[in-house]
């Protein structure tokens, strides 16, 4: 059996009184897009925070490619080729778009000089739609070009790990069948996603797997038709009437 890329075993996070993770176990194996879903506050972005590096695990071990990183710097991290988006999207307002995603290939993707940095970042506005809007400051794009700026910016670190959290909040139809079909490529190029998304329609055409976060425990890892079917998920986040529907169409 190959070893997984990414290995979580018995991960806490406390902050003060609150447990925010709890005794979270979870694999993610080269080359899948797993869809991590749950309620408001169940410790979604906590799990990318701590994988990352930005939050220090309370318990527990966490392990990339075979290496221990619980409680490495995220810089240190970023550069062994894990990147993630961010929430709230905050590219540098004053600086050019690609001025953005070269910083980020400077900064953990492994370009020496600016000047092929600001190639690859031309590479990555590219891929993600952005080449016209390449020069104007980041501060002028639209919320769906932000987002798609905040992948440039990921991808520009050369992940084998990509952590992405909602990065559909907020966009309209089209906007998201956009942001799902550059999902599905990023994937295809053999990058492992892990994608924190609240749309289920992105979530099933996305994944082939789901973990289920629900107060800080995993209460569900498994096929995405088994986890939408799984009791304790209906309960604690699809609702009846949703998973019903979505039996209905199939999924
Ligand atoms: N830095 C922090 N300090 C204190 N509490 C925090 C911190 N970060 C998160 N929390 C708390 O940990 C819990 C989990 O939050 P988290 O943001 O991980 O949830 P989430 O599943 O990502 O939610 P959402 O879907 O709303 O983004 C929440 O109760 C939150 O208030």
């Amino acid at each position: 059996m190959t070893e997984p890329l990414l290995s979580i075993e018995h991960l806490g996070k406390r902050f003060r009184g609150l447990q925010a993770l709890d005794d979270v176990t979870l694999e993610l194996k080269q080359g899948e897009v797993v869809g991590l879903i749950g309620p408001n506050g169940a410790g979604k972005t906590t799990l990318i925070n701590v994988i990352t590096g930005v939050h220090k695990p309370s318990a527990g071990t966490i392990h990339f490619r075979g290496e221990s990183i619980a409680g490495m710097r995220p810089d240190r991290i970023a550069r062994r080729g894990i990147a993630r988006t961010f929430q709230i999207v905050q590219p540098f307002p004053a600086m050019t778009v690609l001025e953005n995603v070269a910083a980020a290939a400077l900064f953990a993707g492994g370009e020496t000089s600016l000047a092929s940095a600001r190639g690859k970042a031309a590479e990555h506005l590219h891929f993600c739609g952005l080449s016209d809007q390449a020069d104007k400051p980041a501060a002028s794009l639209t919320l769906a070009g932000r987002k798609r700026l905040e992948l440039a910016k990921s991808l520009a670190l050369n992940p084998t790990l990509l952590l992405l959290d909602e990065v559909n909040a907020g966009l309209n139809t089209a906007e998201i069948d956009h942001a799902l079909e550059l999902i599905l490529s990023i994937a295809a190029r053999g990058v492992t996603v892990l994608l924190i998304e609240h749309l289920m329609k992105v979530v099933t055409r996305a994944a082939s797997r789901i973990v289920v976060l629900h107060h800080g425990r995993l209460i569900a890892d498994g096929a995405t038709r088994e986890v939408m079917a799984d009791e304790a998920v209906v309960e604690a986040y699809l609702g009846r009437r949703y998973a019903a529907r979505l039996a209905g169409a199939g999924i």
